[in-house]
């Protein structure tokens, strides 16, 4: 790609940044903030999930600085950790104190780091597998605390975020991807084709958001009704629409959120932005060449 490793963690933060923004802007979204309402949270606002976005963009240029061209390994995995951790103590500041991208600091950093380690180029799907083997490798420094997360999986059984990379990111290789690019390619506009993507990750993630606070009749039911929108064509179509609003108001009953999909929705955009960058910079390149 024959940039500097600055310039393209700069290139890398401001495109993991823009897809935290263009995530929280997408309306509507049941359950989660957008640009109407706060969904199920009564602590956030759009403004607050802006304010943290733009909070992160060090985070993300110093986890492509610190992973550009550098072998996968146990050094690489504990330096990412510390940059992570210190990047949601950055997030609180931003926000007074509310867990606004957590689980999107998880997501996106690994896949920074995994597209930093190899500048020159990786495929989709090779860009999550390395992100999920770097994800594997322990962080030795983490101190153990109980979270949402875990207390969801160890009582319900799920994979939880952690194990979603640890596994590669198959919720954004072989859901949300997919689902974007059909949408675009049946000639849906860009914001139906986003939320169908958003809607067919709630048809499938464990969400330990969801779990925590709605239990697993809110799981299922959130899954359900996720699948007929898409079973009636996705949200592009009257009987889609219709069941959205449904979703929503799911959402509402059970005072619960898919936050786990709001990030890998990001995730999927952050990796959709990339590979639309790579394409345009080979076009210039290309011109200049012929110039
Ligand atoms: C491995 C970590 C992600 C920690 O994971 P753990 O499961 O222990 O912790 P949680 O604190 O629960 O955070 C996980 C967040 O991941 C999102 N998520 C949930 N399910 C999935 C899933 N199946 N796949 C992918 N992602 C998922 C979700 O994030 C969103 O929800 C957040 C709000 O959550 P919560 O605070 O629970 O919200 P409320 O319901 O509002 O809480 P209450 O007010 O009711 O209490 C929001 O932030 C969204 O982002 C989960 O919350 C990882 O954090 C870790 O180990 N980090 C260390 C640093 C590191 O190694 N970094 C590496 C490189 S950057
Ligand atoms: N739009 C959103 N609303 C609530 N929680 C989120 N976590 C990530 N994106 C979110």
């Amino acid at each position: 790609m024959f940039l500097e490793k600055q310039e393209f963690s700069l290139h890398l933060a401001n495109l993991a940044v823009k897809s935290l923004i263009e995530e929280a802007e997408l309306t509507p979204k049941p359950g989660l903030v957008d640009k109407d309402n706060s969904g199920s949270h009564s602590d956030m606002t759009f403004k607050t999930m802006i304010q943290s976005a733009e909070a992160l963009e060090p985070t993300f240029r110093g986890i492509a600085e610190a992973s550009f061209k550098h072998d996968l390994s146990q050094e690489l995995r504990e330096e990412i950790a510390a940059i992570g951790r210190r990047g949601e103590f950055e997030m609180l500041e931003a926000t007074g104190g509310i867990n606004t991208h957590k689980g999107a600091i998880w997501a996106l950093g690994l896949l920074v780091s995994s597209i930093a380690m190899n500048p020159d180029g990786s495929s989709l799907n090779k860009i999550a597998f390395t992100a999920g083997e770097l994800a594997r490798f322990s962080d030795r420094n983490l101190t153990e605390q109980m979270t949402n997360g875990k207390r969801a999986k160890d009582r319900y059984g799920v994979n939880g975020a952690k194990g979603e990379a640890q596994q590669g990111f198959p919720h954004l290789i072989k859901v949300a991807l997919p689902e974007l690019f059909t949408s675009r390619n049946r000639g849906i506009e860009e914001n139906h084709c986003r939320i169908n993507a958003l809607v067919a990750l709630m048809a499938s993630v464990d969400d330990t958001c969801i779990l925590h606070r709605g239990g697993a009749e809110a799981l299922s039911c959130t899954k359900s009704l996720a699948a007929e929108i898409l079973a009636s064509g996705g949200v592009s179509t009257k009987q889609g629409w219709k069941l959205l609003g449904r979703l929503d108001q799911s959402m509402r009953k059970y005072n619960a959120s898919p936050g786990g999909s709001a990030d890998l929705l990001a995730a999927a955009l952050f990796l959709d932005f990339f590979q639309q960058s790579r394409t345009q910079m080979t076009q210039k390149q290309q011109l200049l060449l012929n110039y």
